[in-house]
């Protein structure tokens, strides 16, 4: 076939397609047996999508007269999907390694927040900080992330409390969407907790009467573009009923809801999110039941947050349990100043040993359903025919070493690319890293 494309490619020694018929999201069997070709080859075309995928041999005949912008030999190596981080607080000034320090001596993580630190903390720097600084810090880390092969990335606000701090941060959000090459959806999270002089129904009017309706607004003329609405529903936090509130308002004005539930205090939070139609909840730790079986129903995602429940050591969320329920089960990095992690790979390591979850689970979690989770999985999480160009090559030729080499991506992963454009290279490209 003639004509021009802009990346090729060849000889992948494995190409983990994770789904191949346009599945929105894998359950049980399907993510225990993902899609892998052999000897594989990939071609992205001018419009950062993919344009084909198969045998090597087949590819190389059909594209024998065309031309590429790039082309890269992956002879040896892996490609994979690029990953899709589904929940992170990456925008923010002051960051909380005394409180680590807390927490390692014997304190609680609300025991922090209630006597003032915590996410009272990080606000009290982020209302202080400049929209360039927050910006300089946030483009920082987006990197880092894109470098341990994220390409899609939930981000979220919730570190002002008030109207003019939270839009300073979604306008942050904004500013690296349009300028950076990465994925991002966009989270309103006003009701990360409750602002300091405040009680929780005051703040729940406040977001309500003031912040959605502004934010409306601002979606209306295109000034920022926000998918989700999210809320910390938590005992000392939001309650059931102000989180009800809130989600509820938010999905009115057109948000997807994806919120923050039963990570310390079982909440009935899930319950709640499959009767409202949550597209995604996070953390979970203290599901009920009732709460398995309505999100399954629903089939609402359950945002598992791998590095959480290990620094805070908090009770493992269950896995294995919501899997078979047939619940969808996604992965998230949980960025954020108590969690500071941003590599999937380590989250995907964290959820088979802790979560007890086998390695083609962890990827899928990582892939299409953290996609589904943000309502993103049409153009995100597998590669196939009409999605996007985003992809990770790992210089190892089985591709479970992304997992199994914990903190090993920094070597592991050679190439991050997103709609067909490589967007970083690793400096020992080459140098093979499976011993
Ligand atoms: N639990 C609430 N929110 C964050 C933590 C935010 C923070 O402590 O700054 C989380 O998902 O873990
Ligand atoms: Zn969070």
């Amino acid at each position: 076939m003639a004509g021009e494309y802009r990346l090729l490619l060849a000889n992948a020694r494995q190409l983990v397609l994770v789904c191949g018929h346009g599945e929105q999201y894998l359950l049980r069997e399907g993510m225990a047996r993902l899609d892998v070709l052999h000897d594989a080859s990939l071609v992205v075309g001018l419009d950062g999508y993919i344009k084909a995928v198969g045998p090597a041999d087949v590819i190389h005949r059909h594209f024998a007269g065309a031309t590429f912008e790039s082309k890269i030999d992956c002879t040896g190596k892996c490609v994979l999907p690029g990953l899709v981080d589904a929940h992170t607080h990456p925008v923010w000034a002051g960051d909380r390694v005394h409180e680590f320090a807390m927490k390692l001596a014997g304190a609680s993580y609300m025991e922090i927040h209630q006597a003032g630190g915590g996410i009272h903390f990080t606000v009290e720097h982020t209302r202080k900080a400049t929209e360039e600084e927050l910006f300089t810090t946030f483009k920082h880390r987006l990197e880092r992330m894109r470098r341990a092969g994220s390409t899609l990335v939930e981000c979220k606000s919730g570190y002002g409390l008030n109207l003019e701090t939270e839009l300073k941060m979604l306008r942050v959000i904004e500013r690296a969407r349009q300028s950076m090459d990465i994925g991002i959806s966009s989270t309103y999270c006003g009701a990360h907790s409750v602002p300091k002089g405040k009680t929780a129904t005051e703040a729940t009017d406040d977001i309500i009467n003031n912040h959605l309706p502004k934010l409306k607004e601002l979606q209306q003329s295109g000034e920022i573009h926000v998918n989700n609405i999210d809320v910390f529903c938590e005992k000392g936090v939001f309650d059931l009923d102000s989180t009800r509130r809130i989600l509820q308002a938010g999905k009115d004005t057109g948000l997807q809801i994806n919120f923050h539930g039963d990570e310390l205090h079982p909440m009935k939070s899930a319950e709640l999110g499959a009767e409202l139609g949550a597209q995604a909840i996070s953390h979970l730790e203290e599901i009920s039941d009732e709460g398995i079986a309505a999100m399954a129903k629903a089939r609402c995602a359950a945002v598992l947050l791998p590095t959480t429940a290990y620094m805070l050591r908090l009770k493992q969320p269950q896995a294995r349990r919501m899997l078979d329920e047939g619940v969808i089960v996604a992965l998230g990095s949980d960025f954020n100043p108590n969690a500071y992690c941003f590599s999937m790979p380590m989250v995907m390591h964290l959820a088979c040993v802790n979560m007890k979850m086998s390695m083609n689970e962890a990827l899928a979690a990582a892939t299409i359903n953290a996609a589904y989770a943000l309502g993103k999985s049409d153009t995100h999480g597998s590669i196939e025919i009409g999605k996007q160009g985003d992809l990770v090559i790992i210089n190892s030729s089985r591709w479970e070493h992304l997992i199994y080499q914990f903190g090993g991506h920094q070597t592991l992963i050679d190439y991050v690319i997103i709609k067909g454009k490589v967007v970083y290279k690793n400096e020992s490209c080459g140098i093979t890293s499976s011993y």
